[in-house]
């Protein structure tokens, strides 16, 4: 196995990565080695993960000559970002050491509670974050599509959001399912806290047409995939996005990255970063 060291003179952004040996930690490492401005400068995971001490490319046959860490302010030192896919609470950790360094912050992380989210939006007093639920150039137009449909289709359509992740998601309904929903309650002027049904069993009643559904299925490998269903009295419309390969997650990762270069506070989203505002 090659293992030549990656020294990127001219490389400009300096990422580290949080969760770096799960599902997208992985993916982003290949991202970042594979651009032509961005270098890997920290590797974080949990202090029980296997792959502390190892270099963070190794499983790519390849020397970063970054090793991983579970001290978040040794991962940090030398970075200008921090793309970070963990879990609500790995995330928080983290975002205060980037406040305390002063380290912005892409959070691609799902399933925080509404005071876990007043954290994130605190700390953007002091850092800039790039906060998605779905970081994907195709989830964010399907958003806009959504938007422009709910509003078109305001009476007479029963709305419902179904969708289908791997059997290691440990969240539900998915950050994206979620998000689709407020962008669908806020365009019909609905509040989703309201409105959402998650769940239905046995004798349930006839369906409240001011209700958005959601339906979870879990299983394999399915990467992740999303449909809203609009179904009216003699036509349905369905609206889907199906992800095929993580790549496409931490490619919208890296465009936050770049995005948020030389800001130096402020909470954004992938509608800022794609110009979908
Ligand atoms: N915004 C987007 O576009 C996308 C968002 N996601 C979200 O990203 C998150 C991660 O997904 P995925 O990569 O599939 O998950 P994985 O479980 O594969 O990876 C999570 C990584 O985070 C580490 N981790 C878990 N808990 C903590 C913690 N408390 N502190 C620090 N590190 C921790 C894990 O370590 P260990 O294995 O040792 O537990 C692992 O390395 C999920 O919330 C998912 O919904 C996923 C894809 C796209
Ligand atoms: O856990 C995943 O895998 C994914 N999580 C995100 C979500 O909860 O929406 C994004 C994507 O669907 C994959």
């Amino acid at each position: 196995m090659s293992m030549a060291p990656d020294s990127k003179p001219g490389a400009h952004h300096r990422v580290a990565i949080a969760g770096v040996s799960g599902r997208m930690g992985q993916m982003l490492v290949e991202a970042v080695r594979d651009s032509g401005d961005c270098r890997l400068a920290g590797a974080l995971d949990q202090a029980s993960s296997p792959a502390i001490g190892n270099d963070a490319s190794a499983f790519l046959g390849h020397a970063s000559g970054v090793a991983v860490t579970a001290d978040p302010r040794a991962g940090l030192a030398q970075a200008q970002v921090l793309i970070d896919f963990t879990r609500p609470e790995g995330t928080l950790a983290h975002l205060r050491a980037c406040r305390e360094l002063g380290v912005n912050l892409v959070i691609g992380t799902t399933g925080f509670s509404d005071a876990q989210k007043d954290q994130i939006r605190d700390a953007a007093r002091d850092i800039a974050i790039v906060m998605a639920p779905n970081m994907s150039v195709g989830v964010n137009v399907t958003l806009k599509l959504l938007e422009m449909a709910a509003q078109a289709l305001d009476t007479g359509y029963d709305i419902e959001i179904i969708e289908a992740h791997h059997r290691h998601k440990v969240d539900a309904p998915s950050g994206t399912a979620l998000k689709m929903g407020e962008v669908i309650a806020q365009a019909l002027g609905r509040d989703l806290k309201q409105c959402a049904v998650y769940a239905r069993e046995g004798v349930t009643g006839e369906r409240d047409p001011s209700t958005i559904g959601f339906s979870t299925i879990r299983g394999g490998d399915i990467v992740g995939d999303h449909t809203v269903l609009f179904a009216g009295t003699g036509e349905r419309i369905e609206i889907t996005h199906k992800s095929a390969s993580r790549a496409t997650y931490a490619q919208g990762s890296l465009r936050a990255v770049r995005f948020l270069a030389g800001r130096r506070s402020g909470l954004f989203d992938m509608f800022d970063v794609l110009g979908l505002r």
